[in-house]
This record gives structure tokens, C-alpha cells and sequence, in this order.
């Protein structure tokens, strides 16, 4: 089933999108109903909002931005590439993450578990059919155990808020852009163009992203030999590059599978921003639901 709205071009915001409107929100006609405001007050990812999140997450991507060069994230590319560090199945991973808190978040305190199951049962209304986007918005977000001791404990700015591409100009769009002039991959030549590195329609694959829970996520389950189609992968590796997916910034990078993948991303973001709110998901119900899909998916115990 597919959604009866128009995608909103990019850098629209999604008030725009033609729907039905209802004073204070909006009603996708595959039923997920789009809110105007977070549980804080605010409109989604206002990074500027004054809210008792707002300078945390300021100073989470101030450390982002000025860490996250090139060799940093080839070196955790090749530390994280060899999963040496756990073994456990897909769920057992799920409830791990009841133990994160991510602090670049304007819009959510509550444990990831929610996050997850609200993510995936909102998808699951929407498109009853395609169990694969059900369980991609189950695990989108699993990365995020790189926080954890047994995994490395790196601190939040190795691991959550939006990606971007290291090796080549850091665009404007990504949120608190001004504190890349502290990233000494800012003033080298070799990485501080248009292109840096990389070349015309090289394909996403081909280009190094700021490293956190989406490559993290993407390798153990490329490596583990899940079976996710390509658009899957593709929506578990770059959900957080909203440069790209809001705001249309390193078109250029991209080749024409991920133009035809990124649709689906654009559809997934909704379901991943949107459905952050303080409604609780019974765990216990849904549980066989996911065990089955996770059965389909993916190997019973996974390399991490
Ligand atoms: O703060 C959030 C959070 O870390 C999400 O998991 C990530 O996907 C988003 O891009 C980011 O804005
Ligand atoms: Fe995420
Ligand atoms: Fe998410």
C-alpha cells in the first residue's frame, strides 16, 4: 500500500505535504498522523528552540563536528570492521538499547526501545505489506549500542546525531555547520572541496560518512548476511544524512541506485521523526511479531 500524499520536495517541510489538515496536525491517508509539535512544546529538529535540550545538544555537535576527519573515521571503519567484539541475535540487541540515552536529540528523552517500536509499528499501519521496512525501522537505530562498554563505549559524538560526508566540504545544511571550523579537515586542500576525494555520481557507497550508529548498523548486518533488500541497507546507512534527505545537499555524490533507494528513505523519515511521542508500545505483544521477521531476516545470532 502506498502512502496517497506527495513526497515534500526536498527542503520542504513536512506541513507542506498535501494532506488533510486538522488545526494542529496532520493526517497521512495511510492513517499515521503527522504531529506539529514534539513532547517538548517545540516544531521537530529546531536545534534553535529554547527547550531544557537545546545547549546539550548545541555542545554535542560542537564535539561532533570538530572530531569527526577522515582518518577518524577510516580508523573506526577498520576497528569496528572485524566484529570481533560480541555475539548476540537482533532482539537481545533491542533490548540493550533500553540502556542508551542519546543526547543530540531535540525531540526525544524517552529509552530507544520506544523509539523503535513506535518507528516500525507506525510504518507497519501505513504499509502492511512490506514486513522488510517493519524491521528496518526496528533496527535503524541499534547502532547506537557502540555507546555500551562491550562495544567500545565510544562517547555521543562517535555514535549518534545527523552524518554527513568526511573528505570533501561539509555543506551548510548540516545542523550547527559554524563548528566545523574547528575540524582541521576544514582548511586541507585535499578534502575541503566540493568534491574532496570523491567525483561526480560516485555512488554513496564509495563515500566515507561521519562515523556513528547508521555505518555501525549497515556493516553488522551487510557482514551478517541479512537478507534486507538494498533499500533496507540503504535506509539503516543513511537515515541520519538529513543533508541529503531534507535538504538535497551531495546530490552529486550520489549514482542512480541511490536515487531510486532514497525515495524509500524520504518515506521512512517520517515514520522515524513523526512518530517520536510519549505513547508506550506493549512490548510483550508485539514481540512474536518481530521475532519473525528477525527469523527472516537475519542468521539467529549476529557478529557485532
Ligand atoms: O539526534 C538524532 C538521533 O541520533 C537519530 O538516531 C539520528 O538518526 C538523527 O539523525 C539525529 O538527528
Ligand atoms: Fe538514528
Ligand atoms: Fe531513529
Amino acid at each position: 500500500m502506498t502512502i496517497l500524499v506527495e513526497q515534500p520536495e526536498f527542503g520542504v517541510e513536512a506541513e507542506e505535504t498535501k494532506v488533510h489538515v486538522d488545526e494542529k496536525e496532520l493526517v497521512l491517508d495511510g492513517g499515521f498522523v503527522v504531529p506539529q509539535i514534539n513532547s517538548f512544546g517545540h516544531t521537530f529538529r529546531d536545534y534553535d528552540a529554547e527547550s531544557e535540550r537545546r545547549q546539550g545538544v548545541e555542545n554535542f555537535y560542537r564535539t561532533n563536528h570538530i572530531h569527526q576527519t577522515y582518518d577518524f573515521v577510516k580508523k573506526m571503519r577498520e576497528q569496528y570492521g572485524k566484529l570481533d567484539r560480541v555475539e548476540m541475535s537482533v532482539w537481545e540487541c533491542c533490548e540493550l538499547l533500553n540502556e542508551v540515552v542519546d543526547e543530540s536529540d531535540p525531540d526525544l528523552d524517552e529509552p530507544q526501545i520506544e523509539h523503535l517500536l513506535q518507528t516500525a509499528e507506525a510504518i507497519r499501519r501505513d504499509y502492511p505489506d512490506e514486513d522488510w521496512l517493519h524491521l528496518t525501522g526496528l533496527i535503524h537505530d541499534l547502532g547506537k549500542v557502540l555507546l555500551l562498554p562491550s562495544f567500545g563505549e565510544l562517547p555521543q559524538w562517535a555514535v549518534v546525531g545527523d552524518t554527513f560526508p568526511v573528505g570533501c566540504a561539509y555543506d551548510e545544511s548540516v545542523v550547527h555547520h559554524k563548528y566545523f571550523k574547528e575540524n582541521p579537515d576544514h582548511y586541507n586542500p585535499a578534502y575541503n572541496t566540493k568534491y574532496g576525494v570523491y567525483s561526480e555520481g560516485c555512488g554513496l557507497n564509495n563515500v566515507m560518512m561521519s562515523w556513528g550508529h547508521d555505518d555501525y548498523m549497515y556493516l553488522v548486518a551487510k557482514e551478517n548476511k541479512s537478507t534486507l533488500p538494498s533499500a533496507g541497507l540503504f535506509i539503516i546507512r543513511y537515515h541520519s544524512f538529513y543533508a541529503l534527505h531534507r535538504s538535497g545537499a551531495y546530490k552529486h555524490l550520489m549514482n542512480e541506485e541511490d536515487v531510486e533507494n532514497l525515495k524509500w528513505l524520504q518515506i521512512f523519515n517520517k515514520y522515524d521523526l513523526y512518530s517520536k511521542s510519549k505513547v508506550r508500545i506493549d512490548v510483550e505483544k508485539v514481540k512474536p511479531y518481530y521475532l519473525s521477521l528477525i527469523e527472516k531476516y537475519f542468521p539467529a545470532k549476529l557478529k557485532w
